[in-house]
């Protein structure tokens, strides 16, 4: 079966596909550079359109031009912190951009697509570990409440309308590196999150780690997270699309972790002896919208998606 898929977004994967077809959407982490490290990478020749989502007339044109029949789409805003501080910001990027994308999905007859959920829509979680049936939209940041608003979204779509075919990958804390250390965060850039912000106390950009609370209720006080490779999280996206084309599902939110809880302390001592690097840190009050432990059962979207993750944390540190 000859297809193209659409992938959008800023975030790198392997290709795992003959060609792909990229719509990038610039986002405040940057254009979306990897694309050619992809290709040299993998050896695969990926086409690479550059388009923001909310330019309707623009991702018009690239359906217009281009034969496409899966949309991968992973193009949001992503900083916890900094969605608290300009929420409009985070609505106008990620729904609206979203519901432009199914807009003109729609108009060239384009019903396929696996969108990147996060674990956030489940808030602070009622229950651990966290399955697919528990509630959202209990959320607690505005990046969160976008993914829970565009997950209702969709799911109401697909309602709607039943040739809509949609998985929602709710993924966990993705962290890591391709095995060449070319594809994935790039610590030398000023992200937010934890691992890379790690990766910079250890390169020596940043002075400490601020761990953000010690006094969760978790074993040793500090934040608990579900830790997922990147390479996991790409392959897992290879078999969502090929489950589309298997199924039927209309939606289908699955959620893609271990099923292993770490806290940023563990993380920072497995950093440590992974690496052999030493990283301070200091404990700090918590973060605005944090939660303090997230940890998924995955036993479903392994099972639907016949998929199984293959890397460690001692992997992801490396
Ligand atoms: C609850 C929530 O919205 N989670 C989302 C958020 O994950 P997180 O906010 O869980 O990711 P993160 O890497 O920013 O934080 C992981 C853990 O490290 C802690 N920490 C983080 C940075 C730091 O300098 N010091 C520190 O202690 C933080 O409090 C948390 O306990 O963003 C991710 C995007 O990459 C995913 O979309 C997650 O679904």
């Amino acid at each position: 079966m000859s297809r193209q898929n659409l992938r959008t977004g800023t975030e790198s994967k392997e290709d795992h596909g003959a060609h792909g077809n990229w719509l990038s959407k610039h986002t405040d982490s940057g254009e979306a550079p990897s694309l050619k490290r992809v290709e040299e990478i993998t050896g695969k020749k990926l086409t690479f359109y550059q388009c923001d989502l909310l330019d309707i007339n623009r991702v018009d044109e690239i359906f217009s031009k281009h034969h496409i029949d899966y949309v991968i789409h992973f193009a949001a805003i992503k900083a916890v912190g900094e969605s608290m501080q300009f929420p409009l910001k985070y609505y106008k990027n990620n729904v609206i951009g979203t519901i432009n994308l199914v807009e003109v999905m729609k108009e060239h007859n384009v019903y396929q697509m696996v969108f990147s959920s996060s674990c956030c829509v489940y808030g602070d979680p009622e229950h651990l570990p966290i399955t697919e049936d528990h509630p959202t939209g209990n959320v607690t940041n505005v990046y969160g409440r976008t993914k829970y608003l565009i997950e209702e979204m969709l799911k109401d779509l697909t309602h709607a309308e039943p040739r809509w075919n949609i998985i929602s990958l709710r993924y966990f804390n993705p962290v890591g590196a391709h095995p060449s250390g070319r594809i994935g965060e790039d610590p030398t850039k000023n992200f937010s999150n934890l691992m890379p912000y790690i990766a910079q106390v250890a390169l020596g950009n940043k002075p400490h780690v601020e761990v953000f609370g010690g006094d969760y209720n978790t074993p040793d006080g500090t934040g608990v997270r579900d830790y997922i490779h990147i390479m996991d999280l790409a392959s897992g996206h290879v078999a969502a699309l090929s489950r589309l084309s298997q199924e039927h599902f209309r939606y289908k939110p699955l959620n893609l972790g271990l099923g292993r809880g770490l806290s940023v302390l563990e993380l920072l001592a497995h950093w440590e002896r992974v690496t052999g690097t030493r990283v301070a840190h200091r404990m700090a009050a918590r973060r605005y919208g944090d939660v303090p432990t997230l940890v998924c059962d995955g036993s479903r979207g392994q099972r639907e998606l016949s998929w199984t993750p293959r890397y460690d944390i001692d992997d992801m540190c490396e």
